[in-house]
């Protein structure tokens, strides 16, 4: 088949070859999709079968096609992923991604060694605590951990954010608010504490509250009415007992809704933008955007970011107020991924609809092909006990279920006695809940975006969802995808293909990023121009590594360029048994 059109001549090819014992060379025997598939058996030994569309792009196009470089390789491969490999074979190879906050209990070297053997694919720092000279410290740890003991585990900062709540005076870590009690909410500055009185870190925090307007501390720790205003002073009564802990945030409802006050904070501060220099210069990989509000703000610092640094840092926006899910798709759009950050976000919505609300911002996500990480409050009854309570399981279990990319601990890994052991729940949790998925086969049917998607994009994402389901249907024992920017990984990955995925790419930035992605496992090594010749020796280090054996059948992926004279592009799917 073969279509015309103005600047792009596409032709697909459906092949199917066999070997013979001897000749390395295939016969090649024309044959459909369907013929390809195989119901789920394994291939026999020496059966080669290729799904191909070239892309032949104009000349004027020629110089965006990527070269790779020419390089005999070296394959760095994670060690926990090694050793988890080997212990349960690539079937049981975890896929949901997991996140672990780093704080005071878990920042040393052997700390962090503990927490990278455990299964954490990323680090994340939050600006909000600590000084810079001490997440420096532990950004050195995690790159010489990468670097001597051959981890890959990737950072992110999280910036500190501009938000109204209240000023922490140092007092007991908790105080009690008794129904009834009426309580001094001001911006104004006093020393130590004074009784029933809150301070707000910012002035306009009060700004177009009116008397009866509700009052509603950290999403229902403790509810007060407003009685009296007077200036920007607040005067709530109790209307429902409860607690304020230190930093407590604060949000106001009128008639069952939030009432929603355009505040001048802007959503990275001069902190925060200090901070991510300070990223920059450390090598991170991720920046984490909290109180998003736009998509502006996100393409702002994608922007700031490119003239500054030369390797690529990928931007997540932090959806966690009321105004950054109404504006949902543009944000998720404009980013390189999304966190639900169900804290805050539990402050701005009721949380009945947390649970919604979450299964839709994963759905989006995916649809639009942009990792997603579920955080906060996974497993919070572990930063002071050993072991989780049953509903947190089931919380756990429900995020892997809606096919999250990552899951995130914080107060669990950044303060809590047990972080290790929090990260071997999320561990067991995801491992058994994907496992069900599997059996059930829920893979749930993604709509086709086509709109506002180019071409070459809609070929590329063709021919993943293709590509996994030939690999679901011969149930093949791993995927392997050529990538220099980690689209194609994260087009088969957006399938949630049951068998693992390996990235192969050049390109440290995009192994580093890739490890936020379900199911794909980065590697860095050394690309050739020649795509066959890439596969013979991925398999062969693969193979060296004692992780594929004879028989095994791998299907392989790539979208990298010819040697051919003619600029082509070739995005292609093969299924290889190891021999
Ligand atoms: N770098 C750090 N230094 C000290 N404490 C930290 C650090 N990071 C996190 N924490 C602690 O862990 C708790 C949970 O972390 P996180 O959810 O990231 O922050 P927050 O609760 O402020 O939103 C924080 O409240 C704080 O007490
Ligand atoms: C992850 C969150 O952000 P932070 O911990 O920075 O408040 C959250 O609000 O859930
Ligand atoms: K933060
Ligand atoms: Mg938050």
């Amino acid at each position: 088949m073969a279509v015309t059109t103005n600047s792009v001549h596409m032709c697909s090819h459906i092949m199917v070859a066999k070997t013979t014992p001897k000749t390395p060379s295939f016969n090649f025997y024309e044959n459909s999709v369907s013929g390809v598939a195989c119901n789920g058996r394994k291939l026999k030994r020496n059966v080669f079968c290729g799904v191909q569309a070239m892309v032949q792009v104009g000349l004027e196009d020629s110089e965006s096609v990527r070269k790779l470089r020419v390089l005999e390789g070296n394959l760095e491969l994670d060690v926990a992923l090694e050793r988890e490999l080997r212990e349960k074979g690539f079937l049981g190879l975890r896929k949901t991604k997991l996140v672990c906050t780093v704080g005071p209990t878990c920042s040393s070297l052997e700390d962090l060694e503990r927490l990278a053997l455990g299964g954490m694919n990323v680090a994340r720092l939050n600006m909000c605590h600590n000084t810079r000279e001490w997440h420096c410290d532990v950004i050195r740890n995690i790159k010489r951990l990468n670097e001597e003991k051959g981890f890959c585990v990737s950072v992110m900062i999280d910036t500190e954010g501009s938000q109204i709540h209240v000023v922490d005076h140092g007092s007991p870590s908790s105080v009690k608010v008794e129904e009834g009690s009426v309580w001094l909410f001001t911006a104004r500055k006093f020393d130590g504490s004074r009784p029933l009185t809150v301070q707000a870190n910012d002035e306009g925090f009060s700004e177009g509250i009116k008397v009866g307007d509700e009052l509603v501390i950290d999403g229902g720790m403790a509810c007060f009415e407003v009685i009296e205003k007077i200036g920007s002073d607040l005067h709530c009564r109790c209307s429902d007992s409860g607690l304020f802990l230190p930093g407590a945030k604060f949000s106001f409802w009128r008639d069952g809704r939030l009432v929603q006050r355009n505040h001048e904070l802007p959503t990275l501060s001069e902190k925060d933008w200090a901070d991510i220099e300070f990223g920059i210069s450390e090598g991170i990989d991720f920046v984490a955007m909290s109180f998003v509000n736009d998509a502006d703000s996100i393409r702002n610092l994608k922007n700031y970011i490119s003239t500054k640094s030369s390797r690529p840092i990928r931007v997540l926006a932090k959806i966690e107020s009321l105004e950054s899910l109404q504006k949902l798709e543009e944000i998720v759009e404009a980013s390189d991924g999304i966190m639900v950050a169900r804290g805050d976000l539990g402050v701005e919505i009721p949380l009945e609809k947390i649970p919604t609300v979450q299964g839709e911002i994963v759905y989006v996500c995916r649809q639009l092909n942009k990792p997603v990480i579920v955080a906060s409050q996974l497993l919070e009854s572990m930063v002071e006990y050993p072991t989780p309570t049953r509903a947190e399981v089931a919380d756990v279990s429900e995020a892997v279920r809606q096919y999250a990319d990552a899951l995130m601990l914080s107060a669990e890994s950044a303060i809590g006695l047990y972080g290790h052991k929090a990260l071997a729940v999320l561990q067991m949790a995801s491992s058994r809940m994907e496992s069900w998925s599997r059996e059930e086969n829920q893979q749930s049917f993604l709509e086709q975006r086509q709109l506002g998607v180019s071409l070459p994009d809609r070929i590329a994402e063709q021919i993943c969802n293709s590509a996994v389901e030939i690999a679901n249907n011969l149930a093949v024992d791993a995927i392997f995808v050529f990538t220099n920017h980690g689209h194609m990984a994260s087009l088969l990955s957006r399938n949630r293909p049951n068998p693992p995925i390996f990235a192969f790419t050049d390109d440290e930035s995009t192994r580093m990023a890739l490890n936020l992605q379900w199911g794909v496992t980065p590697l860095l090594v050394d690309l050739l121009d020649d795509v066959e010749a890439n596969i013979k020796v991925t398999i062969s280090l693969v193979k060296s590594k004692g992780l594929v054996k004879e028989g095994d059948s791998v299907l392989v992926v790539s979208d990298v360029t010819t040697t051919i004279s003619t600029p082509l592009a070739f995005q292609s799917i093969q299924v290889k048994t190891i021999d």
